[in-house]
């Protein structure tokens, strides 16, 4: 039933070539990552929920680190980096870039930021993906936040973004749609039975839904 998302040409060949690395999570005479004891939020929602939005004003207000999983496959793409035209491909069609792939980039983001609040916006998007975070890292996120949004709005809001994304047309939208239903609904579910699920109504306008999210963040910031 889920061929259709993850059948990628050359997908098997991609994915094997990444499988063969060993990832390293301390280097020797190096801390680990976790002994940092970081701050991680998960943000996640459809495509044109607005978790790019919030997170901004979550950095103005908060003081977070910002990494957008789909920002740091675009610059990868941009740098004509290893495999670049399979991520351009899967982002064309919607579905998924391997785990391995956007796992690394986010552990490099975040051992090299000296902030050690973390809003990871768009990110896992599959159970794979919630799964392989989990493993390489030791962590998991402290919150997630969900922007719950209605598909018809979602749509409206990509189609008018004006970003020049190659995924954001509407073709590309109704298959990032049914890949949000069917690999990230179940991530949600996953964090909502943990009880670390905070959902947001995200109808409104942008100050309104903040204003839903910064109670949140009070909690343990103080503002
Ligand atoms: N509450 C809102 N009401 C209307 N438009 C919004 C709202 N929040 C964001 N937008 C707009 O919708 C588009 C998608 O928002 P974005 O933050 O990029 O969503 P996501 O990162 O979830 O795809 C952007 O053009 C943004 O300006
Ligand atoms: O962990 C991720 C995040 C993003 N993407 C790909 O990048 C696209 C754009 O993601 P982004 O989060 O930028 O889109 P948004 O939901 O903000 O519109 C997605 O549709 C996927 O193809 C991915 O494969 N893995
Ligand atoms: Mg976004």
């Amino acid at each position: 039933m889920l061929g259709f998302l993850q059948a990628a040409s050359g997908f098997k060949i991609w994915r094997s070539s990444f499988s063969t690395e060993t990832p390293t999570m301390v280097k020797d005479g190096t801390t680990s990552f976790k002994e940092r004891n970081p701050f991680i939020t998960f943000v996640l929602g459809g495509p044109g929920s607005g978790k790019g939005t919030q997170c901004q004003k979550i950095v103005e207000t908060f003081g977070f680190k910002h990494l957008s999983a789909g920002e740091l496959l675009r610059r990868e793409i941009e740098s004509n980096s290893e495999h670049w035209s399979q991520m351009l491909n899967t982002i064309k069609e919607g579905r998924i870039v391997p785990s391995e792939v956007t796992v690394r980039l986010i552990q490099q983001e975040m051992e090299s930021s000296d902030n050690n609040k973390f809003l990871i916006d768009g990110f896992p998007r599959t159970e794979e993906n919630r799964i392989a975070f989990e493993q390489l890292l030791g962590l998991e996120p402290n919150v997630v936040l969900f922007f719950d949004c209605p598909e018809e709005e979602m749509v409206k809001r990509v189609l008018n973004r004006n970003q020049g994304r190659v995924d954001d047309n509407i073709d590309t939208v109704k298959k990032r749609l049914k890949v949000f239903e069917i690999l990230n609904l179940p991530v949600i579910d996953y964090y909502s039975k943990r009880g670390k699920l905070c959902k947001i109504n995200a109808v409104g306008t942008e100050d309104e839904i903040f204003e839903k999210v910064r109670p949140i963040f009070s909690a343990c910031a103080g503002k």
